[in-house]
């Protein structure tokens, strides 16, 4: 082929890409915040009647992929329609549609464009609004497979743009997960136990912007890492059931992802992109919020009542052109995203609308209040920045503080007089914090990796998506054993079965039982139910959830501890029962089966100590208690585990105040009894006498010959336990 033509073609190739990642020509670049609309189609809880008595009626038509009209079906359709034109707007009520947008398609117009923006060093921001069930979590988050949400698709993009860098290139990625529930910033990534005692505020830093110090930001290297993680932060986040939503997000949610960019001899280009699920506006009337419900209703309501006048200030002052004094520190949402709104970032509306007339007013509301945001203007910038220049201006902060804190001392002989206790804890706090920042933005990107590895571990784990499908269909299967039994009122049972052994190849870098406990409770939907009907059953959920949580833990540390060994086959399984009756506080039962060592070392039928309060034929059921004492038979015995029965019987034994050893003295003498009667038999020329009439016919050498089989067995089991008893009582006498 001539070179000219190769050439032409190559060039036609490449602007074919270009056009292919190119968001529609509405999305494209300028300085206003992009609005885009998306309506949902009817949910079970429209269809099924908990959220509109049953009446679907559909009043949104959208002709263009710019424009739609929302329907008042009381009056003439036609005459009431009222029209509204946006950057987008995402028809996905229905597939049969022309407009029909699916999850690909946020992904290639809105996440493509976000990914691209960030790898050039430009700050982005999404965020999805809309009343309650309107679909913003489902955009944001989605559901598995193909329903995957924006969130882990750009999760994905990002490391997919990565591994394109050309040579030379380095780069560096952070992300934070955070909720802001009831007017409180919680750390989704925080460990458990970490998280409860941290009180996270927002500031502003000359040198870094809208902060919040002490705020996890988790140094990952690669796309399962941030999944896991964000199925962990969503595990911690509040969800609960109203009867506009069965998993109604009760908090806003902004997820945080950070990138740093290095070719050689050029300045680092840096962004930061939030993608943000807030919670759904809502009447308290509609969702029957009552008690916390209702005081999570007021605080949601406030802080997206603070966002509409403040995106109101901003969108008057882009008309007259006069200094906005929008009131962004009244609360802690707008404060976060001060710079999204107004400053330097690429910011997109994703407004989510519910299909239904019943939701008219809402629906109306929430595309007026979309209308105003289109007219907010920000300034992105590229942010092309000398990181070497940052980590000195952090350093030389710090050095102050650490000299502030020193002449205290000094003054005070260790103490720091002359400052109030509160005063001194206060410079502490700082001193840690500026610590952190200095560490996030230099150079020992190494400990910032092995730093996030170790908080992985004290994370509370939870099972994988893998893991969740079995669930499903677990809780679906103990659903229809629920429904069979519709008498029994005072009870909810699920049974959650999660598992994994040696064949099972859980996705790298994940632990294969970890996944979110909400999700558990999600799944559990008679449970949610069962949990959101009565008044006062938070407390129960919050009870279940702590315990599921701890349970979980223990879980994930048995199974780490059997990763440890390498020369271990093991297999391993925790089964739940959630029993919750509410007229008694036992709200959990919970098995641990492990397998260790069941092929090479331990006998396989004594490979785990057996509880004494395990009744026949329900053995592998524990409480949390005895799950911790599994935990630490584990944990003292895992040594021995792949070294042979000896030791391990042992070492079970120890564990278990020799009550095994009894057990195998006792199994020694039935085979002593039984070894003796046999060789007697044979002296006697006679062969051990067989239970059928078949049998008593078997001609006298066959049956000789069967009986020196059973003795050959029968001894060499002998011998084993015999040779293993020995060294387990030599090894105990030593002690
Ligand atoms: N585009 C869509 N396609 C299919 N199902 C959807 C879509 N959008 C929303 N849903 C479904 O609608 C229900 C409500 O959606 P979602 O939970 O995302 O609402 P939300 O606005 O986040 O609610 P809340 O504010 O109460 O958390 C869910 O069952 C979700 O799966």
């Amino acid at each position: 082929m001539p070179l000219a033509l190769t050439k032409l073609q190559s060039a036609v190739s490449k602007v074919n890409q270009a056009n292919a990642l190119k968001a529609p020509a509405a999305l494209e670049d300028s300085p206003t915040i992009k609005v885009c609309v998306r309506v949902r189609p009817f949910i079970k809880e429209e269809v099924e009647g908990q959220r509109s008595g049953g009446e679907c009626k559909l009043c949104i038509d959208m002709q263009t992929e710019t424009g739609l009209r929302i329907l008042n079906m009381e009056g003439d359709a036609e005459d009431d329609a009222r029209a509204f034109e946006f950057d987008r707007c995402y028809w996905s009520h229905s597939r049969d549609h022309p407009l029909f947008a699916t999850q690909e398609t946020l992904q290639k117009e809105l996440g493509e464009t976000m990914l691209e923006h960030a790898m050039n060093g430009f700050n982005n921001c999404i965020f999805a609004y809309g009343q309650t069930g309107s679909g913003k979590s489902y955009s944001v988050l989605g559901g598995k497979g193909e329903e995957r949400g924006l969130l882990p698709r750009v999760v994905e993009g990002l490391f997919d743009h990565f591994a394109k860098l050309p040579e030379g290139a380095t780069y560096k990625t952070l992300v934070a997960f955070m909720e802001i529930y009831n007017e409180q910033i919680r750390d989704l990534l925080a460990p458990a136990n970490d998280s409860e005692t941290k009180k996270l505020e927002v500031k502003q830093h000359p040198v870094l912007g809208t902060i919040v110090p002490g705020l996890t930001e988790a140094a990952v290297a690669s796309s399962p890492e941030v999944l896991a993680l964000v199925d962990y932060g969503s595990a911690m986040r509040h969800v609960s059931a109203t009867a506009m939503n069965a998993t109604s997000s009760r908090s806003h949610c902004i997820f945080t992802f950070k990138t740093n960019l290095t070719e050689p001899e050029q300045p680092s280009k840096v962004s930061q992109t939030h993608l943000v699920d807030l919670a759904g506006s809502e009447r308290a009337g509609r969702t029957k919020a009552t008690g916390d419900r209702l005081k999570e209703g007021a605080a949601i309501n406030q802080s997206l009542s603070t966002l509409a006048r403040v995106i109101s200030e901003l969108a008057k002052s882009a008309k007259s052109k006069k200094k906005p004094n929008p009131p962004f520190r009244e609360s802690k949402l707008t404060y976060i995203l001060k710079e999204s709104l107004c400053g330097n970032s690429k910011t997109v509306m994703m407004a989510a609308i519910s299909p239904n007339f019943l939701d008219y007013d809402e629906t109306l509301s929430t595309l007026k209040f979309a209308q105003s945001v289109k007219q907010v203007q920000t300034k992105a910038v590229q942010n092309a920045v000398n990181m070497s220049s940052v980590e000195a201006q952090l350093r030389a902060e710090l050095n102050a503080l650490k000299a502030q804190l020193q002449s205290f001392q000094d003054q005070s002989g260790g103490s720091p007089a002359g400052m109030s206790e509160e005063e001194s804890v206060y410079l502490k706090r700082r001193v840690e914090e500026q610590e952190q920042l200095c560490a996030l933005h230099g150079t020992d990107w190494p400990g910032l990796l092995a730093l996030e590895q170790s908080r992985m571990q004290r994370r509370t784990a939870m099972p994988s998506a893998q893991d969740l499908a079995k669930l499903q269909a677990m809780e679906e299967r103990s659903g229809d054993e629920e429904n069979d039994d519709e008498d029994d009122d005072t009870f909810t049972c699920s049974l959650l079965e999660l598992g994994r052994s040696q064949e099972g190849n859980p996705p790298e870098g994940r632990s294969s039982l970890r996944a979110p406990i909400r999700s558990q409770l999600q799944i559990g939907g008679p449970l949610a139910r069962e949990l959101s009907a009565n008044g006062d059953q938070r407390g129960k959920a919050e009870q279940l959830k702590r315990q599921l949580t701890e349970l979980s833990a223990v879980a994930v540390e048995c199974e780490e501890v059997l990763n440890e060994d390498q020369d271990v086959d093991s297999e391993m399984s925790l089964k739940v029962l959630v029993v919750i009756d509410p007229l008694d506080d036992k709200t959990l039962e919970a098995g641990l089966v492990v397998q260790a060592a069941a092929s090479s070392s331990l006998p396989s039928s004594w490979a785990w100590p057996r509880h004494q309060s395990e009744g026949a034929g329900n053995n592998d059921w524990c409480s949390g208690k005895e799950l911790q004492q599994r935990l630490s038979w584990l944990k003292e015995n895992r040594s021995v585990l792949a070294k042979g029965p000896a030791e391990a019987w042992l070492a079970a034994s120890q564990a278990t105040g020799n009550l095994q050893i009894s057990r195998l003295q006792r199994e020694n003498a039935e085979l002593e009894r039984k070894l003796a009667e046999m060789q007697a038999r044979l002296a006697n020329g006679n062969s051990p006498k067989s239970p059928g009439a078949e049998k008593e016919n078997e001609p006298a050498m066959l049956r000789q010959q069967k009986a020196r089989e059973a003795v050959k067995t029968i001894s060499a089991s002998f011998e084993t336990a015999i040779n293993a008893l020995d060294a387990a009582q030599q090894a105990l006498a030593k002690r």
